[in-house]
């Protein structure tokens, strides 16, 4: 049987992820990378894999069944979801909440008009978070929902810090407020603001000569990122944030607490839990999972964009409906 032709748009964290992620899932092979570097400065793990310009990815259109888009949400993915999927089968991780609508958009229409199909916002949240939210909302509707985050990495917002002006490297950790989350664990289903629920923290290395106090207040103020919690922000070296913050562990819980019975007299907690060693390295291992669907999509002549809940769970399993039902016997 033929194997799923993988390409790969960006080489980061997230790339690297996906790289390792194909090795893992014999049905994929890892055909190209492509980067906005130079071609030649990209070192991949996998021997015998082309890495090519971006800007050169149209060639290449014939010999990739799904892309994996693997840039940043907040400056690569909006001009980069909409421009692939108007040549490829793509799947991404876009993960700026608040902008989702518009980008389904933009890369909906992109894909509907080059008839492809585009997994938009995969991932574990949004993606997999996402999901247990729905289930949640749908089971328990006389209840609250709740999502924590951490003590963990944030790529997105690490992401989104090393694009501010005069940074050179950075890490964001998402932290859990203790009181909060034990509260919802009680199911004394608290009212919390976002700020109550998270504090973020930032160990920054500013470029030689840069404008720290500017560089603090353009994190603090960034809308949809940073700008609705309170947040730490620390100058450090590249030595020392190479040595104390090389890893991206991660982690988070969804719960949904509700009342059930004629009165409401009956009450349920439920609680979702992840603990991630390698945020990047998870992540991508559900961007291939979701590959695997977009493929067999693209088989049926299904276009347009799509999001975690339009795909049926089986179609991210290279096994059948059946043996999975009742492998865990
Ligand atoms: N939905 C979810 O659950 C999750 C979503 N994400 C998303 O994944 C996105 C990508 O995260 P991550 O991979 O950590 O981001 P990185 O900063 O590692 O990579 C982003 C892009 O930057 C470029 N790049 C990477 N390293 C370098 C470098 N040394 N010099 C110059 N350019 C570089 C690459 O593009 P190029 O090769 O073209 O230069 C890459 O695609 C995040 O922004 C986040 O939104 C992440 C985790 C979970
Ligand atoms: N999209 C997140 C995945 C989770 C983690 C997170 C956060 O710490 O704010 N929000 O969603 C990421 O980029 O790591």
């Amino acid at each position: 049987m033929s194997k799923i032709r993988v390409g790969i748009v960006g080489y980061g964290n997230l790339g690297r992820g996906v790289e390792l992620a194909i090795k893992q899932n014999p049905d994929t092979e890892l055909v190209a990378v492509f980067t906005r570097r130079r071609p030649e400065s990209i070192n991949l793990i996998t021997k015998g894999v082309p890495v090519y310009s971006i800007d050169s990815a149209e060639e290449h259109k014939d010999e990739i069944d799904v892309m994996i888009l693997c840039g940043g949400s907040a400056k690569d993915l909006p001009e980069q979801g909409p421009k692939f999927a108007s040549i490829f089968n793509t799947v991404d991780s876009f993960d700026t909440h608040a902008k989702i609508p518009q980008y389904f958009e933009a890369v909906d229409t992109a894909a509907k008009k080059s008839g492809k199909v585009s997994i938009i916002s995969v991932g574990w949240d949004p993606g997999m978070f996402s999901i247990l939210r729905l289930y949640g909302d749908c089971i328990l509707p006389e209840g609250k929902g709740y999502t924590f985050w951490g003590k963990g990495v944030s790529q997105g917002h690490s992401d989104a810090v090393r694009r501010v002006e005069g940074v050179a490297d950075a890490k964001q950790y998402t932290i859990p407020v203790d009181s909060a989350l034990e509260a919802v664990r009680k199911g004394l289903n608290p009212e919390l603001t976002t700020r109550q629920k998270h504090i973020r923290e930032c160990f920054v290395v500013a470029k030689e000569g840069a404008d720290k106090a500017k560089i603090e207040s353009e994190i603090k103020n960034m809308p949809d990122y940073f700008a609705d919690y309170d947040t730490i922000v620390h100058f450090i070296s590249q030595e020392e944030l190479d040595r104390e913050h090389s890893g991206m562990p991660h982690g988070g819980f969804v719960f949904r607490t509700g009342k059930t019975g004629n009165n409401g007299e009956n009450s349920h907690v439920v609680e979702y839990s992840i603990k991630l060693d390698s945020n990047p390295e998870f992540t991508a291992s559900i961007l291939v999972a979701y590959a695997r669907a977009a493929y067999r999509l693209s088989k049926e002549k299904v276009s347009g964009a799509k999001t975690v809940f339009d795909i049926p769970p089986s179609y991210l399993s290279p096994k059948s409906s059946i043996e999975i039902m009742t492998e865990f016997l």
